[in-house]
């Protein structure tokens, strides 16, 4: 290692640790009992007191240190001075080790975007099915993602107590992807994992013109994406509005360091720069290998359903 690592390492490091503290506070708030949900626009859109403190804390660590990032996060919360407990000052050792891609050494604060889902299923974290839970932290540079590091607070939940909980998955292209064993689903099953609770008739009718084998329904963007990366789905398949940019950038990195894609249903990248739009308009489709097979088979009336983004 140089003795200066570079600043997106730096924030890697930062983003690691900070990920791992958000993972403890949507814990400790399940745990306390007192969920505090809002209902955002409706009852498939809620927030909780996890995804406020959570946000909180990831926003003000990761601004305290690198005061020139951009920082877009999910929730809109009143600005109000963030106590010291949720202030994160650690960076994960064993990623300031790592040597960065040169294409990225160079880059500067001001360059960067981080887009924050402080709490990934949240709908699923209220109703207790807690390992669909991550915390997604993604780094873009010229409008696309560089690095994403996602913590899953209740991995090893079901192996009840006693178990240690929670686990951080990290990745940059280029550099690799660490935290996860890649494993891929075997021969040639279609297995389509999608949404469990923002469904209609076109994301239906496109998760049926994939002619999967299996079908797994789970919440979660985040969640899906690991589904992808340990061989237990070839691809997510979401053809409707309603993820966001903080819902991919991440997922969309950690996916593209292990030879994947995460695209709209036409099969075009999203882009993350500080100005666009949120909403993912035009739907996701992710898979670890054979894209085109699955962006060749939307329908026509799938993608007339869905807006360009
Ligand atoms: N219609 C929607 N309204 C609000 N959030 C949505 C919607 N569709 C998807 N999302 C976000 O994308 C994630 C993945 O969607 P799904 O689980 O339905 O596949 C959800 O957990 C939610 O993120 P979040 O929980 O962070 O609000
Ligand atoms: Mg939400
Ligand atoms: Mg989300
Ligand atoms: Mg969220």
């Amino acid at each position: 290692m140089s003795g200066n690592p570079a600043v997106v390492m730096r924030l890697v490091a930062s983003a690691y640790t900070v990920a791992e503290k958000a993972g403890a506070i949507v814990r400790r708030v399940l745990h306390s009992g007192e969920l505090g949900i809002v209902e955002k626009t409706g009852a498939n859109d809620l927030q909780t007191l996890a995804d406020r403190l959570a946000q909180q804390s990831i926003c003000a660590s990761l601004s305290k240190r690198f005061p020139k990032i951009t920082i877009i996060g999910e929730e809109e919360l009143p600005a109000e001075e963030v106590t010291e407990d949720l202030i994160e000052n650690g960076q994960a050792e064993e990623i300031l080790q790592k040597s960065c891609p040169a294409e990225y050494s160079g880059l500067k604060e001001e360059e960067l975007v981080v887009w924050v889902d402080p709490l990934d299923g949240t709908k699923e974290y209220t109703e207790g099915l807690l390992d669909n839970v991550t915390v997604l932290i993604g780094v873009a540079y010229g409008g696309k993602p560089i690095a994403g590091i996602i913590n899953q607070p209740f991995y090893n939940y079901q192996l009840g107590a006693g178990a240690s909980l929670g686990r951080t998955i990290w990745g940059m292209p280029g550099l690799g992807a660490f935290g996860f064993q890649l494993q891929e689903v075997q021969g040639d099953t279609r297995i389509v994992t999608t949404t469990r609770s923002h469904s209609n008739n076109v994301v239906t009718d496109c998760v049926a013109a994939m002619e999967p084998h299996e079908v797994v329904k789970v919440g979660g963007a985040g969640n899906k994406v690991i589904q992808l990366v340990e061989g237990r789905a070839s691809a997510y398949v979401f053809a409707s509005p309603g993820c966001k940019k903080w819902d991919t950038c991440a997922a969309e990195a950690i996916l593209h360091a292990v030879g994947g894609k995460l695209t709209d249903m036409r099969g075009n990248p999203y882009r993350y720069d500080a100005n666009v739009k949120h909403m993912n308009s035009a739907g996701v489709l992710a898979t670890l290998r054979n894209h085109e097979y699955y962006v060749s088979r939307v329908p026509q009336s799938v993608l007339q359903a869905l807006k360009s983004d």
